[in-house]
């Protein structure tokens, strides 16, 4: 698979943290050919030495010291390069016109964008304007997050880079579908004949997915400020795994059969608005707490956000999706940072049984329950009633578990590196369609409009702990609960 790989941010951290380990995982596992090469480009000035030896340092610190880096760091070049000055671009194009002569590689051409998004647009603008695009191989373009800052802006973004490359050629990253087993919910769904049956609302109670970060905001509140939880992970991350979760079996496996499936949840979201906004979503900020033994201090008082802020750094809410489906069975999703854990993980509860013939015939039985464990550990348990052994006909939980060994850490680079792998094979399937992206800013924009407009009660959280009391309450309204996500770790169900 010849292909130049344009690194446009190539000595931000992005790049450092997480492209350039997997891009060497791929070359260490044999997956990218003695074809390919790197041009970084970046701001400020660097030798192609100077930069080689940043990547190596940050494959070091990522993968540890390996024997064959130089093999892999000789492939990257970098070029210095203000990207909103138009006369750059002209030697840009020489040194990958250079490149590709002497690795061979057919003109094909991957712009990966790992840059502040305000320049996603112009750079796109300029790929194709200063002939950047005028290959005969590939041009794929690489988008990261966020895509807009609403459907508004998301759309004028989307006019701008569609005027340099169609919509098969545009691959707008979402890490979490780079991540294991939210690779793995539809083959645990679409596999299984004991699950695909019950997944519907005649069988299930409530999904819940929860995604907890116990870091603050760190070095991003200028960013953060003008985003907050809602558009940083549920416009995208979270909502991606509920149409993961609620999705139709589609016809194949093809790229476009998935994600036209995965709109036709998007597009069954109820919309919730106006006055109903408070009924179904919650959102938190986080004060100052105790994480891990370490005093930490409060959204407010970190750099570059506002002492009146009213961001959220927490969100939780109830998602319905109107179809036949799922008609009356809620997702509640909850995301946050500062709180208790680090943790993704999606509980499947399923109804009630009708009577309970065993222990005490008053008392419901626990319900069975489906947990995908995503990270940091990566499994599955299903909690059954089974008879207690030795007593009578008590029931007792017990839980079956597989558990994914220790192949991933969070926040590894092992997502980028299939989404990376995908790319370079023109499978866009884990990358999100511009439908999916405008249906989920319509469905956030309605949320965050009513936000923007009422000041919060914040700081309502301590962090370290698991968000504002109201999230709590959505779900008691309904008659349940949150699983507590500590205690459904895969290791505790052995
Ligand atoms: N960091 C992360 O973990 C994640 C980041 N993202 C997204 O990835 C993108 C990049 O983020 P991140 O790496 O953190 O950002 P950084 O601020 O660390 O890096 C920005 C990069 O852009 C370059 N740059 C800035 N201005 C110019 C310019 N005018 N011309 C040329 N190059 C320029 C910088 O070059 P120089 O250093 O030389 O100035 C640097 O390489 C963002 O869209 C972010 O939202 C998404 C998910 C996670
Ligand atoms: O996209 C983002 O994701 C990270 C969380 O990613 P994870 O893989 O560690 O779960 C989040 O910290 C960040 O704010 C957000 O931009």
């Amino acid at each position: 698979m010849a292909s130049l790989i344009m690194i446009f941010g190539a000595t931000g951290d992005l790049a450092k943290r997480k492209l350039f380990p997997s891009l060497y995982r791929l070359f260490e596992r044999g997956k990218l050919s003695e074809r390919f090469a790197v041009i970084g480009v970046g701001r400020r000035t660097l030798s192609n030495d100077e930069f080689q030896k940043s990547v190596k340092e940050s494959v070091s610190a990522a993968l540890g010291e390996k024997q064959d880096i130089e093999q892999f760091v000789n492939h990257f070049y970098y070029q210095s390069h203000d990207v909103a000055d138009s006369s750059s671009y002209a030697a840009l194009r020489k040194l990958a016109d250079e490149i590709d002569e002497h690795y061979q590689l057919d003109g094909n051409r991957i712009f990966y964008l790992a840059m502040a998004p305000e320049f996603f647009g112009p750079i796109a603008l300029h790929l194709k304007s200063d002939g950047l695009t005028d290959v005969k191989g590939y041009k794929r373009l690489v988008i990261e997050k966020p895509f807009g800052h609403d459907l508004e802006s998301a759309k004028e973004l989307n006019k701008q880079i569609r005027t340099a490359f169609s919509e098969e050629e545009i691959y707008r990253i979402d890490h979490y579908l780079g991540k294991e087993m939210v690779r793995n919910i539809e083959v645990i769904r679409f596999a299984n004949a004991i699950f695909e049956p019950l997944w519907n609302n005649r069988y299930i109670s409530n999904i819940q997915v929860t995604s907890s970060e116990s870091l603050g905001v760190e070095e991003r509140g200028r960013y953060y400020e003008s985003s907050g939880a809602l558009r940083d992970m549920l416009q995208n991350h979270m909502l991606q795994m509920v149409a993961l979760l609620a999705m139709e079996p589609p016809i194949s496996l093809t790229t476009d059969e998935i994600r036209s499936e995965k709109v036709r949840v998007f597009r069954s979201l109820r919309t919730i608005k106006g006055e109903e906004v408070k009924n179904y979503f919650v959102r938190g900020q986080y004060d100052a707490g105790t994480i891990n033994g370490n005093q930490v201090p409060k959204y407010r008082d970190e750099p570059m956000v506002d002492q009146e802020s009213n961001t959220e750094t927490f969100v939780a809410g109830k998602v319905m999706i109107d179809n036949f489906r799922w008609a009356g069975v809620p997702f509640y999703i909850r995301t946050g940072k500062r709180m208790e854990t680090k943790s993704t993980k999606i509980v499947i509860q399923f109804k009630d049984i009708p009577m309970n013939l065993y222990y005490q015939p008053e008392k419901m039985l626990n319900p069975n329950l489906l947990v995908i464990h995503i990270q940091p550990e990566e499994g599955i348990t299903l909690h059954l009633n089974a008879k207690h052994a030795g007593g009578h006909l008590d029931a007792q939980t017990v839980k079956l578990s597989f558990s994914n060994t220790g192949t991933n850490a969070m926040n590894t680079p092992e997502g980028y590196e299939k989404l990376l792998y995908d790319c370079m094979r023109g499978d866009a399937t884990n990358f999100t369609h511009w439908d999916e992206v405008a249906y989920s800013w319509a469905f956030v924009d309605k949320i965050s409009n009513v936000w923007a407009n009422e000041k919060a009660d914040f700081p309502n959280y301590a962090s370290g702990t698991m968000g504002p009391e109201a999230a709590d309450k959505l779900l008691e309204k309904d008659g349940f609960f949150w699983w507590p996500v500590a205690d459904l770790d895969v290791d505790t169900c052995k």
